[in-house]
């Protein structure tokens, strides 16, 4: 791409544009389009394959809905099919997140459905049992057939994927500036961010109110985005109605206005049994249990295909992961919109 970093800006004459796709095409690195898909197959075929270059990806939803446990999966599932991937966490340690693709990696499925391999919560108790130090976690990991196959599966894209942990008092859009530069300057050509959350960006501008605070980030955030070529997930935080409320939608994430404007793709989270109809469906006791196992994924604005269309995918927290292998929901929802695919 010519070069449009910095300060100032460069207009750029229809000839020099031509010239630059032509050259970039003999290279073969014509990569404005290039595709990164997600690896959850029910959002990657309504968004034309997966993310470009240069997307704002926002994902929302409520406490505990699984928003950090769904974008580490994207990010492992990217990192897999050779991406560099720079997850930075404002909330969890990169121990935590480490964990959590342990346990992820360490799952088996039986020929009956059943999924075997080793649950975070042990995962937690091992590490933190008082005579245990973390090099005789790894070694007692090393001596499970689950977890060596974990730490086998996570050999193959280790050295690519990058925890960073950040802090809400200073880590602000320059830091996590320089650190993407710093990895293109290293050679990254295939790079995705992951932002774990928004709203915890530093911004020194204590003067304005968190709506436009959020504005400025989120702003500058896309501008990353596009300025660096690199896809950005970021994950929001709801508003206090957006907590209240029977379900979250993309109205009610902290900072909305300039959310729903910079994104290029937001998807909202919600438990599946609080959004069921319950006009259209008799709720027994057993059923409510059964769809409290998934959690419904409503793309609410998509610049990659057609927007207000929701998939749900089953939860397997124990492991830290959804099943990617979910699609349409078959039950009438609140707030409905009727979309025929
Ligand atoms: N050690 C664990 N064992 C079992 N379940 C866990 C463990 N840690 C987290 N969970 C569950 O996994 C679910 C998803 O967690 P996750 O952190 O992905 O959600 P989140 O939406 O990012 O949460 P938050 O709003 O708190 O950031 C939560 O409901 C949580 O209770």
């Amino acid at each position: 791409m010519l070069n449009t970093k910095g300060t100032s800006i460069t207009a750029f004459s229809l000839h020099e544009l031509m010239d630059d796709l032509h050259r970039r095409s003999l290279q073969g690195n014509l990569t404005a389009s290039e595709c990164y898909p997600t690896g959850i197959r029910a959002l990657d075929r309504r968004i034309a394959g997966g993310l470009r270059r240069g997307n704002l990806f926002l994902l929302g939803g409520g406490e505990g809905a699984g928003k950090t446990t769904f974008a580490l999966q994207i990010a492992r599932n990217m990192a897999i099919e050779g991406v560099d991937v720079i997850y930075i966490c404002y909330e969890h340690s990169e121990e935590e997140l480490m964990l959590r693709l342990i346990s992820m990696e360490s799952t088996r499925k039986l020929p009956n459905g059943d999924v075997v391999g080793l649950r975070l919560s042990d995962l937690y108790d091992e590490l933190r049992s008082a005579n245990r130090s973390p090099s005789g976690a790894l070694a007692k990991l090393e001596g499970d057939q689950y977890g060596r196959l974990a730490l086998e599966k996570m050999e193959g894209y280790a050295s690519r994927f990058r925890i960073a942990k950040a802090s809400s008092a200073s880590t602000d859009l320059d830091v996590i500036s320089r650190l993407v530069d710093e990895h293109i300057s290293n050679g990254s050509k295939r790079l995705f961010l992951v932002i774990d959350y928004l709203q915890k960006i530093y911004s020194n501008e204590r003067a304005l109110s968190e709506e436009d605070r959020t504005g400025k980030v989120v702003e500058g955030l896309k501008d990353l985005a596009l300025s660096r070529e690199v896809p950005i997930l970021a994950i929001v935080a709801a508003d206090k109605e957006g907590i209240r409320a029977r379900r979250l939608r993309s109205y009610h994430l902290r900072g909305s206005s300039a959310l729903l404007y910079e994104a290029d793709l937001i998807v909202v989270m919600n438990e599946k049994s609080r959004i069921v109809s319950r006009q259209a469906v008799d709720l027994t006791a057993y059923k409510a249990i059964q769809m409290s196992g998934w959690v419904v994924f409503s793309i609410e604005k998509n610049r990659l295909g057609r927007d207000l269309i929701d998939f749900q995918l089953k939860k397997m927290f124990n492991f830290s992961m959804f099943d990617p292998s979910g699609d349409a929901v078959p039950e009438p929802l609140v707030d409905d919109t009727v979309h025929i695919e």
